[in-house]
């Protein structure tokens, strides 16, 4: 499926984007785990979630729903999974792989993880190497990429492992695997990454500390079912609020997102900016903050991005990119290069799709420099990645001409009905397969 987007429009009205993708995975994961029935609503019912359903059914578990974003998990216990019969496909989905990394090392069984070409090209070895180190055996493709085959079987032993790289995605494997583990686990991040794991595991009675920046678990607990309202995903978001913020015209509210303080850095860099975008209605549910957003047209302008927001806003520096190609002025993104090894390498894709439009950047190691300016059209490819779709994708409200975006599939990953949603709210873009 390709996008072709018209020129120009304003983004109005009302929506409620898709759940939470961070939160959804681990509600199938700790529900599963969990003893007792886990309800949830607001499940993501994209194809990364979806994947994470499916590995779980592969392993004994009923997963009645989604159906309207209901689930309800019949949770085996920490030790009731069933091996699977067959190699887990996990598709695009990075998190649901490297979770899994971490609770199947625990297991008595083996089992093979895999997934498409994208998630193919993706860095292992940042969870395979601290899992080596408690105890347990994976091996994988010789680039340390997928797929991966988990001996199971081995005693874990709880360590302590300073992160090497900002990642939720680390931090939460280790943590899944502590759970199996004989003594404490603990990890200290380079920066505060997003802390759903932690919450939910809070949420479902298991105590995990966090002092000082070490977060920490004991070994050998159990987890009790638990309900979990899962907010609108504030990386889904993003898209309109860089939308309405760049489109003249605009004004839209986007309710019950999630704006847990460790996935804000989009508010806070648009706010940076110059964007008018207020708050409403903050409420805390289930264990995670949300709010409704108001955002308006303003006029943006170019910044230096905050070292210390980067991790906060990682996913959404793709959309963020398409405000700095609308603002005035320079931003500098630097610190940033966890953005290669995303979908694709977010930084070498976004910069060729603004080349594409006729805005000058520079790439960086660690980041790229983007001169505001005014956007053409063009052809843009995706390399298979949601985020870049949805991006350039809203970059049409301030073109001057046509933009065609290739290989969109993927956009179903995080955000289902992205086309729909975004032309009920005035964005001129048209659905064609390929
Ligand atoms: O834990 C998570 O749910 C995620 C963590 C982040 O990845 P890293 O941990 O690799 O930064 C993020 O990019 C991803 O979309 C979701
Ligand atoms: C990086 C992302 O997801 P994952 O790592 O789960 O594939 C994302 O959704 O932007």
């Amino acid at each position: 499926m390709e996008f072709k987007l018209m020129p120009g429009g304003a983004i109005t009205g009302e929506a409620r984007v898709p759940g939470d993708k961070s939160i959804s995975h681990r509600a199938i994961m700790l529900g599963a785990l969990a003893e007792g029935t886990t309800h949830v609503t607001g499940f993501l019912e994209g194809e990364d979630a979806l994947a994470t359903v499916a590995a779980f059914r592969g392993m004994g578990v009923r997963i009645d729903g989604p159906e309207d974003g209901e689930v309800a998990i019949e949770g085996v216990g920490l030790h009731g999974l069933k091996a699977p019969a067959h190699a887990i496909d996990l598709g695009n989905s990075g998190t649901t792989i490297r979770l899994l990394c971490g609770l199947l090392s625990g297991q008595a069984f083996d089992s093979e993880l895999t997934g498409d070409a994208s998630l193919c090209k993706r860095p292992m070895g940042r969870v395979i190497d601290p899992l080596a180190r408690m105890g347990a055996q994976i091996s994988s493709a010789d680039a340390g990429t997928p797929p991966l085959r988990i001996h199971g079987g081995h005693a874990l032993q709880g360590i302590h492992y300073d992160l090497p790289m900002a990642s939720a995605q680390v931090k939460s494997c280790l943590l899944l695997a502590g759970l199996y583990a004989s003594g404490r686990t603990s990890v200290t991040e380079p920066a505060p990454t997003r802390d759903h794991t932690e919450r939910m595991l809070r949420g479902f009675g298991y105590e995990v500390k966090s002092d000082n920046g070490v977060i920490s678990l004991a070994g050998g607990g159990s987890l009790k079912a638990a309900d979990i309202d899962v907010p609108a995903d504030i990386s889904s978001a993003a898209f309109f609020l860089v939308a309405a913020s760049i489109a003249p015209g605009s004004d839209l509210l986007l309710t019950h997102v999630g704006i847990n303080p460790t996935r804000i850095g989009v508010l806070n860099i648009l706010t940076l900016m110059g964007a008018d975008i207020t708050l409403k209605n903050e409420r805390e549910v289930g264990g995670e903050p949300v709010a409704d957003i108001r955002v308006r047209h303003a006029p943006l302008k170019g910044i230096e991005i905050p070292p210390d927001q980067v991790p906060l806003a990682i996913d959404e520096f793709p959309a963020l990119f398409i405000a700095a190609a609308c603002a005035e002025g320079r931003t500098v993104l630097r610190g940033a290069e966890e953005l290669r090894v995303k979908e694709s390498d977010r930084i070498a894709a976004m910069a060729e799709g603004l080349t594409t439009l006729g805005i000058r950047n520079e790439i960086l190691d660690d980041g790229i420099i983007i001169d505001g300016g005014t956007l053409g059209g063009g052809v843009i490819h995706t390399y298979l990645d949601h985020r870049i779709a949805m991006s350039f994708a809203i970059a049409a409200l301030r073109a001057e001409r046509e933009i065609r975006i290739l290989d969109c599939d993927h956009v179903a990953t995080s955000f289902p009905g992205f086309d729909a949603l975004a032309r009920g709210l005035g964005l001129q873009v048209s659905a064609l397969a390929e």
